[in-house]
């Protein structure tokens, strides 16, 4: 701000701080166009009526609630509004700046937080402030529970952030799936569409690789119930990493409906015992034997891409000799578990193929 006054040739202010997500490239042009001295455009958290404006304010100056609040929020009354406090993204006029809020402690009070200082001095020099919701400019982060301890912490925000969440990991075509033939047929029951953007893949690749931990490729495995695996592979199960809950989120969000769209009359909940990420080396596991899965079905996910990151590689689905050998980063490959599905893992011959298979039932 100090800096904007005193540059001349400086004409708005616009400040924007890091959880607002700007989705309108217009927003500017748009907001100068009303030619306020203090405008905001509405933002507020996907699905809640949280917004970066107040209606109006208590008899002690905090939040309170307008009787009209949620219509604007919901954009049933849609215009200009002239507002009591807002916070995170708005455009001041520099004049009004050098003029009406030259005082240099704007964000300071003794009792106040400096959002709300800020908000009662500018009120107090009687700048009207707007806020406009005749547009839709983008929208606001939750970022009180945002977890640090991971190398991706993205991939956790299924639930706090799952418009971002999708917008960055969920494959561009995914959404035609319901509508148009996206859905591909390789072999008998087997069906292979596109789920997970390649931001995804090299994410779940990278976060496994720095967890680190792979099994040994052994039958014993004291991670799983009856601690004996029939058909190892060398994996890292998602609970090992604390991802469980956020992909059972996104099994039911996104697969299910796949699930029930392709097998009509079957309804499920995406419960899961066993999901994990595989690991395939030509001098390390390099294949997987013909097996079944304890499954109804399952989810196998092609992580990286054939041909570049590695050799060979596929499933082969036996009772029908038929392969899905060109497989596709990012796609799934969905097939019933017991009984009819008996497969195996075509042997990788150069490089490092990595999967993401789930056994989910009802
Ligand atoms: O390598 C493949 O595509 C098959 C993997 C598989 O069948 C399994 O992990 O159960
Ligand atoms: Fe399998």
């Amino acid at each position: 701000i100090d800096m904007c006054r005193a540059d001349v040739d400086c004409e708005y202010f616009f400040s924007v701080d890091v959880e607002v997500v700007l989705k309108n490239e217009d927003t500017l042009k748009i907001l100068i166009e009303h030619n306020k001295m203090f405008i905001a455009p509405m933002m507020n958290k996907p699905g809640r009526l949280w917004t970066n404006f107040w209606g109006a304010l208590s008899a002690d100056g905090y939040y309170a609630r307008s009787e009209d609040y949620v219509d604007i929020v919901q954009g049933r009354r849609v215009g200009i509004w002239n507002v009591p406090y807002v916070s995170l993204v708005y455009l001041v006029r520099a004049d009004v700046l050098r003029s009406e809020l030259k005082a240099a402690d704007l964000f300071q009070s003794p009792t106040l937080d400096p959002d709300m200082a800020f908000c009662s001095k500018v009120r107090d020099q009687g700048v009207f402030m707007y806020v406009t919701n005749m547009y839709n400019f983008g929208r606001v982060l939750n970022t009180e529970n945002y977890q640090t301890k991971h190398l991706h912490n993205d991939l956790w925000q299924i639930f706090e952030n799952p418009v971002d969440w999708e917008e960055r990991y969920i494959h561009e075509n995914y959404s035609k799936i319901m509508k148009d033939d996206v859905v591909q047929n390789p072999c008998p029951d087997v069906y292979w569409f596109p789920i997970f953007t390649e931001v995804a893949c090299r994410h779940l690749i990278e976060e496994m690789e720095n967890y680190g931990q792979w099994s040994g490729g052994g039958n014993v495995d004291t991670r799983i119930q009856g601690g004996y695996e029939n058909v190892p592979t060398i994996d890292i199960h998602m609970n090992q990493i604390n991802f469980q809950k956020e992909w059972h989120k996104f099994l039911l969000e996104y697969v299910a409906p796949v699930t029930e769209k392709m097998f009509p009359g079957y309804y499920t909940r995406a419960q899961f015992d066993l999901a994990f990420v595989v690991r395939y080396k030509p001098d390390e596991q390099p294949l997987l034997r013909p097996h079944h899965d304890a499954s109804t079905f399952t989810i196998n996910v092609a992580l990286n891409q054939v041909g570049v990151d590695f050799q060979g590689g596929g499933s082969r689905f036996l009772r029908y000799n038929c392969s899905v050998q060109a497989t596709k980063q990012g796609w799934a490959l969905m097939h019933p578990g017991r009984l009819t599905h008996y497969h195996e893992g075509l042997r990788t011959t150069a490089g490092t193929r990595y999967i993401a298979v789930s056994f989910v039932d009802p």
